[in-house]
């Protein structure tokens, strides 16, 4: 594997990795990110109202679907699919046939470090991607493969091969992503706080994984990265990224491979409505009390070494152990399911390496 940071950022993957957009607005932002994203294919999934006509900068390669598209193409499947709420993303990823995903929501702009230089996300996200991870061990000094950093003493050498990393999950300066309580009572909070750090999450430990500013390894874990059943005749909103996280968290801890969070940051430019967040929000908020456990519980069988496999493994817990808790979760099992079949049917067998590890890959 060529060593990331000597890859120029120009060449940086451009031919396999798609940028995937969730979008009711038009595509602005699109202009301060021109610099970094040209190279890239653009996959953009328009949500609302379908006769709405999406403005895309000139010069940008991109496809563009919206509910209409999404019924032709999945017909009765579509409906694992959300509709008005940025889950809808994930049919993208979907869609695409790329090794990599990064994926950006429209109201997160360029940030700056705080040498006051423009960050280019995509390259950190990349950077990130093609090293590897440490679930296994955590390395004080942060990301051990850094220029600049290293294993540190007392580092076990038989495990500074590092596995592969599945997931890349930055952060955003200016408008955290708050949930709505949070944000209520701390209207005018801003994130100021530039952490340098990239960490992998350690193995056995979930985390709160925001769609804003994403990337992963398609090929190795796209199947699990479905954001849940949310929005338009859902009782809940805003734990579609959540859902995908916890889920695919514990399919990387099975299969032996790393998600990192922290660098790079974006510039999230406007908070979402408090009220309306919590009106989404709220049952999510004591029902995770009961998820999380859930997922900390979850054990895989040896035999699961697909994500495909490992994937509707979760989906069956869910309906046996979280039916109960609300009939949400019977359609939600089921949407799991149906996700993996429209998964399955748009990327046959053998066109991404997820739906055929070699044996042992299982933890
Ligand atoms: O019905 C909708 C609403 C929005 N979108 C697109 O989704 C992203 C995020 O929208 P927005 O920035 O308005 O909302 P946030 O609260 O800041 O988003 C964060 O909360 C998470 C909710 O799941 C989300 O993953 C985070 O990013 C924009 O691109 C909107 O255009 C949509 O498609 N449909
Ligand atoms: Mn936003």
């Amino acid at each position: 594997m060529a060593d990331p940071a000597t890859i120029s950022p120009a060449t940086l993957l451009k031919d396999e990795l798609d940028i995937v957009i969730p979008t009711i607005r038009n595509l602005d932002f699109l202009e301060m990110w021109r610099p970094f994203f040209q190279p890239y294919h653009l996959i953009i999934v328009q949500d609302g109202d379908p006769s709405k006509a999406i403005k895309v900068p000139e010069g940008f390669d991109y496809e563009l679907y919206n509910r209409n598209d999404i019924n032709r193409i999945l017909g009765p499947k579509a409906s694992c699919i959300s509709f008005k709420d940025s889950a809808c993303r994930c049919f993208g990823y979907m869609i695409s046939k790329k090794k990599y995903i990064y994926t950006i929501d429209d109201d997160c702009f360029v940030a700056k470090d705080p040498s006051g230089k423009d960050i280019n996300a995509l390259e950190q996200h990349i950077k990130n991607l093609l090293s590897p991870s440490t679930p296994f061990f955590f390395n004080t000094l942060y990301d051990p493969y850094r220029a600049g950093a290293d294993f540190v003493r007392g580092y076990p050498f038989s495990l500074r091969e590092g596995v592969p990393t599945a997931v890349s999950h930055g952060l955003w300066l200016n408008i955290p992503d708050y949930d709505a309580p949070t944000q209520l009572v701390k209207p005018l909070e801003r994130n100021t706080r530039y952490v340098d750090a990239v960490m992998t999450i350690p193995k056995g430990t979930l985390f709160p994984m925001c769609g804003m500013n994403l990337a992963f390894d398609r090929e190795l874990i796209g199947p699990a990265m479905y954001f849940g059943l949310m929005g338009d005749g859902q009782p809940i909103g805003r734990y579609d990224d959540m859902w995908a996280g916890w889920c695919t968290k514990v399919i990387c801890d099975h299969l032996g491979w790393g998600v990192k969070t922290g660098l790079p940051y974006i510039w999230h430019s406007k908070a979402s409505n408090p009220f309306v967040n919590l009106r989404k929000e709220y049952k999510g908020i004591y029902w995770q009390e009961e998820l999380i456990p859930f997922f900390q519980s979850v054990t895989l069988p040896k035999d699961c070494t697909s994500v495909q496999k490992c994937y509707t493994e979760i989906a069956k817990q869910v309906k046996a152990k979280l039916g109960k808790v609300d009939d949400y979760f019977n359609k939600l099992a089921d949407a799991m399911v149906t996700w993996i079949e429209a998964w399955d049917e748009l990327n046959p067998s053998g066109a991404s390496k997820s739906s055929d590890l070699p044996n042992g890959a299982s933890k």
